[in-house]
């Protein structure tokens, strides 16, 4: 699905008036409507609900929320800010059609602010998409109380004096939400880490855009739906070998880090690689043969480190490496040959792209249109360098893969895809349980799979980042988030890939 700009979400919000025939302000009505439907399903009409409008139309939604609320029985208490003889025709509007028992107060000065039960709930209608400058002044003051205010905070759209699309200067104020309800499509702000504090939990609500508007529009930024990566997955042929599925090399481990090979091999096997074979230093192989006895394992002539490709290179459909290979000097070696000698697609990971990183003349051995980087933010900053914000990483992460004609997973709570083309999608599943030791071996075997499968590069990566993080989410449910370790990812894979294709094995 795409990420409009605020811009490109005016516009979509004028062509839906535009086409459909309709008043702006009947428009704003439906907005206000998901809002309060999502709002009931939520909260109950216990808490009084405190309401502050600004002079734009995410105001005039406040607004309109209020009456629907107290329609519904909710104690509302609305509070208005700013130059309302400059407010927006459907504020006012909204202004005029609220019931004689809510008074809106102005709040002309931060003596005016309210005092905020405990128990209430405050809903921030202040800014939406239309923000044009950074919040400062009595606006700020009113954030500064919202935020301070120890209670729930629900924005409308978007938090107060967050740009959706760009870098927020400092000097602005932003309300710090614990549920953002979002129009529609959610915003590329949302995605970004350092906005969590702001965003909170976000949620969209439909609200019946054009379609058509949405479809034409162009962007840069996706994120990815159930719907989109179900399209994606191949069922298996009734007349099936081995031989379909491809043959995946594993490069991983090293004294003391065969778990992480363990862990990618196991994923990999159970993401329906035809064939795994995985090459490891000598020390691993009673191991994997042990723990893992549906791969092949190869021995590398040294105990300790990988010091050498196998041979036969070219029987192998896919290059997965770096799990737990350290970062010593045969090693490096060996991704040096891997990255000029073979023909393969390749996946790297940890220090497969550690090494990448430190070496010049490694970069320039990379092949292009046929290398996939899965980093965390630490890798990442190794490979790329260091970004000032999380708008110029997203920046650094395109050019990067447009220069090397690569592909990137930027592992995160919003996993961020790069084509070379430039397209960044952003993954919906997964949780904070995922953030322990081994969950990034998982990945490398699940995507490493997947190409050996024959799916695209794009498409591995769209669909084992969202297998990985539904894997994550399938395993919250039984061991919830503190205790989750990257072995359970393994155990709810099939799960997960039921949930993708919850029919194909009962069709035959
Ligand atoms: N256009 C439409 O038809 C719809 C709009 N919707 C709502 O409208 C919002 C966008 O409305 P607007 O475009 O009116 O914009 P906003 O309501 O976000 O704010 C614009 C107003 O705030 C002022 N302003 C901007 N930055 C300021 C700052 N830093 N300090 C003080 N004042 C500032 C502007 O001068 C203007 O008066 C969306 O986020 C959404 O909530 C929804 O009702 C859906 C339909
Ligand atoms: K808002």
């Amino acid at each position: 699905m795409k990420i409009l700009t605020a811009a490109q979400t005016r516009e979509a919000d004028a062509q839906t008036i535009t086409n459909e025939n309709i008043a702006s302000v009947d428009l704003m009505e439906r907005a206000a409507l998901a809002f309060t439907c999502w709002f009931e399903n939520k909260f109950l009409p216990r808490q009084s609900v405190y309401i502050f409008a600004g002079p734009g139309n995410n105001g005039g939604d406040g607004l309109a929320v209020a009456r629907l609320l107290h329609e519904r029985s909710y104690p509302v208490k609305v509070f208005v800010i700013g130059d309302l003889t400059n407010a927006s025709q459907d504020f006012q509007i909204n202004h005029d059609r609220l019931p004689a028992a809510i008074a809106a107060t102005p709040i002309v000065s931060i003596a005016d602010f309210p005092s905020i039960p405990e128990r209430a709930l405050v809903i921030d209608a202040l800014f939406g998409t239309g923000l044009s400058r950074p919040v400062t002044g009595l606006f700020a003051e009113v954030i500064g109380k919202m935020n301070n205010s120890k209670v729930c905070v629900i924005s409308i759209d978007v938090p107060s004096g967050l740009y959706t699309d760009k870098q927020t200067p400092s000097e602005g104020a932003i309300i710090r939400a614990t549920h953002t309800v979002s129009f529609e499509l959610p915003k590329l702000a949302f995605f970004l880490p350092q906005h969590e504090q702001y965003v909170g939990a976000w949620h969209t609500v439909p609200i019946g855009l054009s379609p058509k508007y949405i479809a034409e529009a162009k962007t840069d930024h996706y994120f990815t739906t159930l719907e989109d990566v179900q399209q994606l997955l191949k069922p298996r042929r009734k007349f099936s070998h081995k031989g379909l599925y491809g043959h995946a090399l594993l490069l991983c481990g090293s004294l003391g880090k065969m778990g992480a090979a363990v862990l990618a091999a196991r994923a990999c096997l159970r993401s329906g690689v035809g064939l795994l074979t995985v090459h490891a230093p000598s020390v691993g192989y009673s191991i994997l043969q042990t723990a893992v006895p549906e791969a092949m394992t190869l021995s590398d002539p040294n105990r300790r480190v990988l010091s050498k490709l196998p041979d036969q290179m070219d029987k192998y459909s896919v290059v997965g490496a770096g799990p737990g290979i350290g970062t010593e000097r045969q090693t490096k070696t060996v991704i040096g040959q891997l990255l000029a000698t073979t023909s393969l697609p390749l996946v790297l990971d940890a220090d497969a792209i550690n090494l990448v990183g430190s070496s010049d003349r490694l970069k320039a051995q990379l092949p292009r249109n046929r290398v996939i980087f899965t980093p965390h933010p630490k890798e990442f900053e190794r490979l790329v360098g260091k970004s000032k914000d999380d708008y110029d990483r997203l920046e650094n992460m395109r050019e990067f893969c447009r220069e090397y004609a690569c592909y990137m997973v930027l592992k995160g709570s919003h996993s961020a895809i790069c084509t070379p083309e430039g397209e960044v999608y952003f993954n919906t599943t997964g949780n904070p349980g995922m953030a322990t030791g081994g969950t990034g071996d998982v990945l490398t075997g699940i995507v490493t799979a997947l190409v050996a499968q024959n799916y695209t590069l794009k498409e591995a990566c769209l669909l084992g980042v969202y297998l990985h993080g539904l894997a994550g989410d399938l395993a919250r449910e039984t061991v919830g988030e503190i205790s989750l370790i990257a072995s359970d990812l393994i155990e709810q894979l099939p799960k997960a890939f039921r949930r993708l294709a919850p029919h194909q094995d009962l069709a035959r």
